[in-house]
């Protein structure tokens, strides 16, 4: 039987003026990279290397432990002996770094490929998870802009706990302050698929084809993460193993002209070996005079590799009397990268925009 009384009040919720605008929905297709300072001073380094060091992802030392000694020691020396090997890559007519500048190129021509696919029904753009542009802006541009849904995509091949999944933490948490939370993807690593095993197999031929003499050996160097993170379970250690394989089997090489090894370490733990300084002085101590680097773990070029390897690891090798040195860039902006990452991200749209 109807009883008035059970029935809600007949009071307007709101007035048609106040009601907010809603947009037409869109997708947002949100890349991310790892950070990069705002500058090379010392604030600017402290800043950032506060933030990214301070990420228990990244360092799993107890807070009460690690806290005293990254805020009164190392956060007082280090900002002034990285940010001096920043500057010495720095991009200085568009000051900022070389991460920034190529993850914004990458980002315009996967934006680019995209709005070809699907017109303004897309919005695509980059964050960082340290530093500018955070990833809490970016989300609510993107929510603000009508995006109902989002891809996130980690600009990292392989996962690692310290990469990856911070990215999607952040991702995470970042989602968990909209009132009107987007429906939510992320992309898995990718360094198995065969269009970016091709696109690095590509940059390599072509670095090969350039050079007068052939190397005597590729050392793929990817960067490092403490060997306590692998027994714990942390499968970066194998996909890296497993991209070497892969570019080697595309290449057509044999197990004597390609290897793998770890750069980057930091702190007094033993960290994934063999470490690179250390392998190529042992190479150009066994007679491999000539030899070439490529950096699978990284999308884009930044101080691991055009600072660290391009100058301290060159610096190791031809001190040990290595003759030749050749760092083959990361893929970055290259067509064939770009066309990879947008096969990925079409994959991941599917059921979403078809
Ligand atoms: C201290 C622990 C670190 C872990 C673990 C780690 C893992 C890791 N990092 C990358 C990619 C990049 N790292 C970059 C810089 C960088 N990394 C660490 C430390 C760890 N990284 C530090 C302290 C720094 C800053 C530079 C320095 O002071 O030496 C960058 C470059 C950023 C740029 O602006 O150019 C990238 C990219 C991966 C892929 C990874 C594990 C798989
Ligand atoms: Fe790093
Ligand atoms: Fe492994």
């Amino acid at each position: 039987m109807f009883d008035a009384s059970l029935q809600p009040a007949r009071v307007p919720v709101h007035a048609e003026e106040d009601h907010p605008k809603i947009k037409p929905a869109r997708v947002g297709i949100l890349v991310a990279n790892l950070g990069t300072p705002d500058g090379t001073d010392y604030w600017s380094m402290r800043r950032y290397l506060g933030e990214f060091l301070s990420d228990r992802r990244v360092i799993d030392y107890s807070p009460w432990l690690w806290q005293p000694l990254l805020q009164l020691i190392i956060l007082s020396k280090r900002p002034f002996s990285s940010g001096a090997a920043y500057k010495s890559i720095w991009n200085e007519e568009a000051d900022e770094s070389p991460l920034m500048t190529i993850t914004k190129e990458q980002t315009t021509g996967i934006r680019d490929r995209m709005h070809n696919r699907y017109g303004d029904q897309v919005m695509v753009d980059f964050c960082m998870r340290y530093g500018n542009p955070s990833t809490k802006s970016k989300i609510r541009e993107m929510v603000e802009a009508g995006c109902r849904k989002i891809l996130f995509f980690p600009l990292y091949p392989h996962y690692a706990g310290a990469t990856s999944a911070t990215a999607n933490d952040q991702f995470f948490r970042v989602l968990m302050e909209e009132k009107w939370q987007p429906a939510a993807r992320i992309v898995e690593p990718y360094f198995d698929r065969p269009s970016y095993i091709e696109a690095l197999a590509q940059s390599i031929e072509r670095a090969y084809a350039k050079l007068e003499k052939r190397p005597d050996i590729l050392v793929c160097s990817y960067h490092g993460v403490p060997k306590r993170y692998l027994l714990e379970g942390d499968p970066y250690h194998c996909q890296c193993q497993k991209t070497t394989r892969l570019l080697k089997e595309r290449l057509g090489w044999q197990d004597t002209e390609i290897k793998t090894t770890f750069q980057s370490r930091f702190g007094p733990e033993e960290w994934l070996k063999p470490y690179t300084v250390e392998e190529v002085a042992r190479l150009a101590e066994d007679g491999k005079k000539n030899i070439a680097v490529c950096a699978p773990a990284f999308s884009a070029d930044c101080i691991e590799t055009l600072e660290e390897i391009n100058e301290e690891i060159k610096e190791s090798f031809e001190e040990a009397g290595g003759e030749h040195f050749t760092y083959i860039p990361c893929l970055n902006a290259d067509a064939e990268h770009l066309d990879a990452l947008s096969e990925i991200i079409e994959e991941n749209l599917k059921g979403w925009l078809d």
